[in-house]
């Protein structure tokens, strides 16, 4: 499968910061949501979701043809919740019709990283929405019930190496899992609405106890109420990932460059981009004093 970035030369950089702004002035409108995080954590799901289909064996899945928005790709369990996520992007595809939905959803992707105070993240256009037909089957993204091999495993179909790896997961910073969406427990304490290196800093200095949860999914539970998938927690069970997880823990900036530069290329997989094709480094609507 080939996916050509199509070059649109009607739209400007202009246009897409237009279109983040409407979308971080509504992140920041609708700060109540799921107990005061916010939209930013489940917008980035939603992109990294988009994204998360693809398979480097044979170019398939991706953020490309937009398919998350078909009831197919949408009844995968693992994508259970992102409805809200959804629901929060059709006034803005009202708005815009033009913008095709992968690149709104990787691009509300970047605007929420960017926004929670993460790094600038790079941005291109191009993705073109694509039939129904082409949806890829349900059973592609991750299960948390693993450990390490199945994490690098896993990865390594996204074309993503140790480093890359322990950089996206690294996201799980942001907001917190929910027993009716995945069966896992999130706690209120640990949940947060700002790009950190935490996730690394808690993994690395919580005690985790491996139990239960009330769903009767195992999970990784710390005296402060913080917890963890056992796909997280692998990440201090490898001795590679576990070298990474404490150059993290230690240097934000690392942490910040690292998941810059990979997360753009999991929003990215599986697209040729012409050589006339831009890239974009949205502005903080901070930085245009908004
Ligand atoms: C082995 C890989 C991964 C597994 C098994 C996994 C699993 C999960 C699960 C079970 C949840 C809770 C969903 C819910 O109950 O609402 C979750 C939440 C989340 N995941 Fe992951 N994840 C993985 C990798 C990633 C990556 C690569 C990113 C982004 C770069 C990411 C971003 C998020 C975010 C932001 C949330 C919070 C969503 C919210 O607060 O609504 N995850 N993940
Ligand atoms: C704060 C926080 N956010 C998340 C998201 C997913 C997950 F699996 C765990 N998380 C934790 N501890």
């Amino acid at each position: 499968v080939v996916h050509i970035a199509a070059v649109n030369k009607d739209r400007s950089f202009d246009d897409y910061q237009r279109i983040y702004n409407t979308i971080a002035e509504k992140i920041r409108e609708e700060d109540e949501y799921d107990g005061y995080i916010g939209y930013g954590p489940i917008l980035v799901r939603l992109g990294w979701h988009s994204s998360g289909t693809y398979d480097k064996n044979d170019n398939t899945g991706g953020s490309y043809g937009g398919t998350m928005r078909f009831k197919l790709e949408q009844s995968d369990g693992a994508n259970n919740g992102l409805g809200n996520a959804r629901a929060f992007m059709e006034p803005i595809l009202k708005e815009f019709p033009w913008i095709s939905h992968g690149d709104l959803y990787t691009l509300g992707a970047v605007c929420a990283v960017q926004e929670l105070q993460g790094p600038k993240v790079k941005w291109r256009p191009g993705r073109v929405d694509m039939p129904e037909d082409t949806t890829p089957k349900n059973g592609r993204l991750p299960d948390a019930a693993n450990g390490a091999d199945y994490v690098r495993n896993f990865y390594a179909r996204l074309n993503m190496n140790d480093r890359e790896a322990v950089a996206l997961t690294g996201a799980h910073c942001l907001g917190r899992t929910h027993l009716k969406n995945s069966g896992f427990d999130g706690p209120w304490g640990a949940a947060s609405n700002s790009f950190t290196n935490e996730f690394f800093v808690n993994l690395l200095n919580e005690q985790w106890k491996l139990q239960k949860n009330k769903a009767g999914n195992m999970q990784y539970d710390s005296p402060k109420g913080y917890m963890m998938l056992e796909t997280d927690y692998a990440l201090v069970q490898d001795p590679a990932y576990l070298k990474i997880v404490k150059e993290f823990a230690n240097n934000e900036g690392a942490f910040f460059k690292e998941f810059a530069s990979c997360f753009q290329k999991l929003l990215e997989n599986g697209i040729d981009y012409p050589k006339d094709a831009p890239t974009y480094v949205f502005k903080t609507l901070d930085e245009q004093d908004l």
